[in-house]
């Protein structure tokens, strides 16, 4: 690998849309600092350090309270990063983590204690080299006792394909930007279609509704709001928001992070749903001890 990659802005613009007291970034990533945390040898990207400080200054800028911190792939399954994060921010920060499906129950009560809430399971192949289905299952039984839930990142081609593994998950379930679909199709096109028949083939499915950046095609991202927002008028409970800061590989087109956030009440219109996509639905999932 050669230089560390960019992609995040340091000025991103203020947001006009303002959340919530309370408000939840629940799909966001540290990267390093390297010296302290290196990357896995096995990183498909080498970023630039973008640790909690910077995380902080910026939940401040957008005013925001609290981050979900998910584990990010070029970290591999190693979650010190992460753990760091969530140890330095006071309370206001809990973690999904990556791990090795060898990993003991010992390790697990130790993500636990460290503020850690789920597991992700990464099927995309520019991301990770393998993703053993049977051995994640495994880890999905044994997280179960400890509340946690998964999370799932796959693109839309591969969702017929992953349902007999989701149907077998035995904790709540949380996909990764939606799986991912083609939002040019609009609310009604196949991969919306396809992606509600997963969300109604049980309760504790969740999504979240989150990177018009990377799923949307035109300036402005209106492709984007006008395919997610009948998903979060028609799931309020189980949608989650969050800026995907520091934004893995997308150097090449850097999103502002307060246009992300605008795009809050152009999917979530009423006080009503925002309060649910920001606050009460990630509050009872990473919080639940407050509820
Ligand atoms: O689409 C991506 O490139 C991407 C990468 C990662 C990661 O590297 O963990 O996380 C994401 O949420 C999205």
């Amino acid at each position: 690998m050669t230089d560390r990659i960019r992609s995040w802005t340091d000025t991103p613009s203020r947001p006009h849309f303002t959340p919530p007291p309370g408000a939840v970034d629940a799909h966001c990533h540290v990267f390093g600092p390297m010296a302290q945390f290196p990357f896995s040898p096995k990183a498909k990207y080498l970023p630039q350090d973008a640790g909690p400080e910077m995380l902080f200054a910026l939940r401040r800028h957008l005013g925001l309270s609290r981050n979900v911190i998910v584990q990010a792939s070029c970290h591999g399954t190693d979650n010190a990063a992460t753990l760091h994060a969530i140890a330095v921010s006071q309370g206001t920060c809990r973690g999904v983590a990556v791990v090795d499906p060898a990993i003991d129950d010992a390790e697990l009560e130790r993500l636990h204690d460290g503020g850690i809430r789920g597991v992700r399971f990464n099927f995309l192949k520019r991301l990770v080299d393998d993703a053993p289905k049977d051995r994640f299952l495994d880890v999905a039984h044994r997280i179960q006792h400890l509340g946690w839930h998964v999370v799932v990142y796959f693109e839309a081609d591969l969702l017929e394909e992953m349902r007999a593994f989701l149907d077998a998950i035995p904790t709540p379930i949380v996909i990764d930007h939606m799986g991912r679909p083609d939002v040019t199709q609009g609310p009604e096109g196949p991969d919306m279609r396809a992606f509600r028949r997963l969300l109604d083939s049980r309760p504790d499915i969740w999504t979240k509704v989150t990177c018009p950046d990377r799923l949307s095609t035109i300036p402005g991202w209106n492709d984007f709001a006008k395919a997610v927002a009948p998903l979060v008028a028609d799931y309020p409970d189980r949608v989650l928001w969050g800026t995907d800061w520091p934004h893995p590989n997308m150097e090449k087109s850097i999103p502002d992070d307060g246009l992300i956030t605008d795009m809050i009440p152009r999917i979530a219109p009423s006080t009503a749903l925002q309060h649910k996509l920001l606050v009460a639905n990630p509050m009872r999932l990473y919080w639940p001890e407050e509820n």
